[in-house]
């Protein structure tokens, strides 16, 4: 069965993003991401030295599709900036978009996202804005042109999973462009989770590059993100609060 996800015309198989720091090496690096079965790789331009250091791991990387980052900005020009500087560097008009808001949280600063987003995509960049998970600021942000929103799960790096899964599938069953599930997931059924709730993917980090064994937390990743998926498809069953008996309750022995 065929059950590709199309962000901006462009078809993914994988419904797994994976970042590319806090990796204890490039060759573990690179071992996860095949692992993962990811087609799209984020890249933090602003802590990258694309032109130095960091050449032979883009090159090493040049399969896979980039959404390069603005990771590290906290105000609308920067994060402008940055995104014109990663279409230069790398050769695309996709850009993940952060605008932070709190340097401890790393929570988004809603205002600036929104209006970067309107900025970026006048300049004709293909906008997926990190974003909390709200579902007015991310009709604020698809209404500004966003081919996608990526509500936290929980702050990014905390492993926390996904706080408000109630909000997450309000966000999901309400927004006209696919919802990607960034930040926070801890584990592979954070990541099945997001996939339960509606999301159409999610895009994750720490939880495989922090792992006691990244390469094998990047196979339970795609497993998850799989059977997430699968088991949205199939249609969960309704919750209920009284017991419904398993065998049948009819024509038992002795009545
Ligand atoms: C990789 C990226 O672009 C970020 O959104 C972030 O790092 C993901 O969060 P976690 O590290 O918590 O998965």
């Amino acid at each position: 069965m065929s059950d590709t996800l199309t962000i901006a015309g462009r078809a993914f198989t994988s419904r797994l993003f994976l970042g590319t720091g806090k990796y204890p090496n490039n060759e573990t690096l690179l071992e996860a991401l095949k692992a993962s079965g990811t087609e799209m790789v984020t890249l933090a331009i602003r802590r990258m030295n694309l032109a130095g250091e960091d050449a032979p791991l883009i090159e090493k990387l040049s399969g896979y599709h980039f959404l390069p980052n603005t990771a590290g900005c906290y105000t609308v020009e920067e994060a402008v900036l940055t995104a014109e500087l990663a279409r230069e560097a790398l050769d695309t008009n996709w850009i993940k978009l952060e605008v932070i808001g709190d340097k401890d949280l790393l929570y988004p600063d809603v205002e600036g996202t929104v209006a970067a987003t309107r900025i970026l995509v006048d300049k004709g960049f293909v906008v997926l804005p990190y974003c909390n998970e709200d579902p007015v600021t991310c009709r604020k942000l698809a209404d500004a042109g966003a081919v996608a929103v990526m509500p936290l799960g929980s702050p990014i790096g905390s492993g926390h999973g996904i706080k408000n899964p109630a909000l997450i599938e309000v966000i999901c069953a309400r927004s006209p462009v696919p919802v990607i599930l960034d930040a926070g997931l801890g584990t592979a059924s954070d990541a099945a989770q997001a996939l339960e709730l509606g999301c159409a993917a999610v895009l994750l980090n720490t939880a495989v590059a922090k792992a006691a064994d990244p390469v094998k937390m990047a196979m339970a990743m795609k497993a998850a993100v799989e059977g997430g998926r699968l088991a949205r498809l199939a249609g969960r069953i309704p919750r209920q609060f009284q017991a419904n008996p398993s065998s049948p309750t009819v024509g038992l022995v002795g009545t």
